[in-house]
Order: C-alpha cells, then sequence, then structure tokens
C-alpha cells in the first residue's frame, strides 16, 4: 500500500506549445501539511487542477492514495475535497443553506452541516448570508463546502490570499487541526513560503514547472548554511581581525557581521579572539538564514 496520498511520477503537462509541468515527481505522505511552493505563474494551480482530473494528465503519472487517477476517476475524487480559486458559494443564503445544499446535491444527510459549521469555527455565523461575511469566513466555508463528503485528502489552492493577519492564523489553524484532529492530509499551495512555514510538515517548491526542493520543512531549514551573528564596539576592526583568522562573513551592517561557523567551540575562539584584540563584543548568536530568503534563493537560481 501507498504511503503517499499523492504521488505524481515524472508529471508533464503542455498548454499549447508551453509546457508549464515539467517531469514532476511530488510525493505527499500521507497525514502531512504539504506547502506547495513557488512564484507566480510557477504552474502550481495547474498541478492542483491535474491532482483533481479537472486537466487530464498522460496516464501512469499520477496516483491517488496509490491508485491511478484516470483509470479510477470516480473513486479518487471521492477521497478528494478542494478549494481552487475563489469558493463556489451562494452570497444570498446563509452559510448552514450553501452546506444544507451541498448536502442535498450530494445526497448526504443534511443534518452534517452542524459538524462542518462547528469544524471551520462558523457556528455562530450559521444564519448569516454569506455574501456578508468576511474573505476569512467565505474561504472557511468555502472549505466547509470541500469537507463535507469527509474527503481524506484537502487541496487547497492559495487559500489565504487576500486574508488579514487573523484569517490567514484562523486558516492556518483549521489546517492543523484538519490533520491533527480529523487524520486528514492536505496539500496547500502559496507564493509566500512565510504563510506556510509554521503549518506545514513538508514542502515541494517549483519553479517553472519544475520541482526545485522537496522534503520536511527541518530538511528545508538545514539547508540554510547556520551563521554567528556579532555585536561589536568597532565593526571594522573585528571584520578585520575575523577574516585575517580565515572566517567567512556572509554579511554586514554598521550594527552586526555575520559569519559562518561549524561548530560551538568556532563561536567561542571567535569571541576570544575578538577580545585578544581589544574589541568589546556586546552579543554573540547562532542565526539562521530566514526560509524566505532560502525560498528566494532557490526560486532565483533556476
Ligand atoms: N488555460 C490556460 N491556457 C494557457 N496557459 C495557461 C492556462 N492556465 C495557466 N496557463 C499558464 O501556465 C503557467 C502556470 O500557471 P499556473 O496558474 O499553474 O501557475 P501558478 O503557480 O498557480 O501561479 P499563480 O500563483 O499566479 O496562480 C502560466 O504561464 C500560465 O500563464
Amino acid at each position: 500500500m501507498s504511503n503517499f496520498a499523492i504521488e505524481t511520477v515524472g508529471l508533464t503537462y503542455n498548454f499549447g506549445s508551453q509546457t508549464v509541468v515539467k517531469d514532476l515527481s511530488l510525493q505527499v505522505p500521507k497525514g502531512s501539511i504539504y506547502g506547495f511552493l513557488g512564484p507566480n505563474g510557477a504552474g502550481k494551480t495547474t498541478t492542483i487542477k491535474i491532482l483533481l482530473n479537472l486537466l487530464q494528465s498522460p496516464s501512469d503519472q499520477v496516483f491517488i492514495f496509490g491508485k491511478e487517477i484516470n483509470a479510477n476517476r470516480i473513486a479518487s475524487l471521492k477521497r478528494m475535497g478542494a478549494l481552487v480559486e475563489q469558493p463556489a458559494i451562494y452570497g444570498h443564503l446563509t452559510g448552514k443553506e450553501n452546506l444544507v445544499n451541498r448536502c442535498i446535491l450530494l445526497g448526504i444527510k443534511k443534518s452534517k452541516y452542524t459538524d462542518m459549521l462547528n469544524i471551520v469555527g462558523l457556528t455562530d455565523a450559521a444564519n448569516k448570508k454569506a455574501a456578508q461575511y468576511s474573505l476569512g469566513m467565505k474561504q472557511r466555508l468555502g472549505i466547509a463546502l470541500a469537507l463535507i463528503s469527509d474527503p481524506e485528502l484537502l487541496l487547497l489552492d492559495e487559500p489565504t490570499n487576500g486574508l488579514d493577519p487573523n484569517g490567514i492564523i484562523e486558516i492556518r489553524n483549521l489546517m492543523i487541526d484538519l490533520t491533527t484532529k480529523h487524520g486528514k492530509t492536505i496539500l496547500v499551495s502559496s507564493h509566500l513560503l512565510a504563510e506556510i512555514e509554521r503549518t506545514a510538515t513538508h514542502v515541494g517548491i517549483i519553479n517553472k514547472g519544475q520541482l526545485l526542493f522537496q522534503g520536511t520543512i527541518n530538511e528545508l531549514q538545514d539547508l540554510s548554511k547556520p551563521s554567528v551573528k556579532i555585536e561589536t564596539n568597532n565593526q571594522e576592526k573585528a571584520i578585520a581581525t575575523l577574516v585575517n583568522a580565515g572566517a567567512e562573513i556572509v554579511q554586514q551592517n554598521e550594527q552586526t557581521i555575520s559569519v559562518t561557523f561549524k561548530t560551538k567551540a568556532d563561536m567561542g575562539n571567535m569571541n576570544t579572539l575578538l577580545v585578544q584584540n581589544g574589541i568589546t563584543v556586546f552579543s554573540i548568536g547562532k542565526e539562521r538564514k530566514d526560509l524566505e530568503n532560502l525560498f528566494l534563493d532557490i526560486t532565483s537560481k533556476n
């Protein structure tokens, strides 16, 4: 049995003569929150549409819970819920009515709507017209609609786009609840790493249709070279002293110097060296390149 909720194998997709997805091999583990990242136009929405069979993939390139999608279309779609682009909501109906409508359409017990409102935190707004919902509430209602048939896998295309910080936090917490309390797997796309770095367990980064990185969020963090940030009373002299001793300066400004390091002992040695040369060290500490810069590095090199 496959451990992956989604697996693509060398997936390639063209719009006319433009290759939009190139040799893409995604592996989304069951139970993960998989952050599908890439700049605008990278091919994220196209990939999600292929995963939902809204665009047809060549055979043997897309597998949902281990089953080839074209040969198992209905069975695969039953296991997936999705929010792609704008949620399909009727503004003149209340949140409850939108959900009840969907239940009727899918032949699901109407009472299911209460669970859905509860999961997405809209119980208090159940009888309010959806047109009066905030953008974040609309997104949550969209997720409730996607969840109503109880799919194991949710595909969310930029669900935090246009939301204010509170709305982003609500979606973030909802995704964590859905995986930890309700056993779902989520693939969530974004063009901003910062929006998903705190929730994603796994990350796939694409640019121009190609996968540039795939792994756990910790593996992504390990890629950023650790460095030591030093603040002294004489930056010029400190830089000269460190460079003389063979240190690699990665960044410098009026207040601080960042130097690569391998072990804690290196940090101690740098401190001693500076003090012995008459420099006062105000602070010295390990730092990591922030993930957003790492993301920009990865996507701009290709
Ligand atoms: N229906 C279409 N016909 C032709 N080209 C398309 C079509 N849909 C998307 N494209 C092109 O495919 C490329 C990838 O677009 P896609 O929407 O998948 O990117 P994305 O990563 O989701 O970007 P964004 O974050 O801007 O939504 C773009 O160059 C886009 O212009």
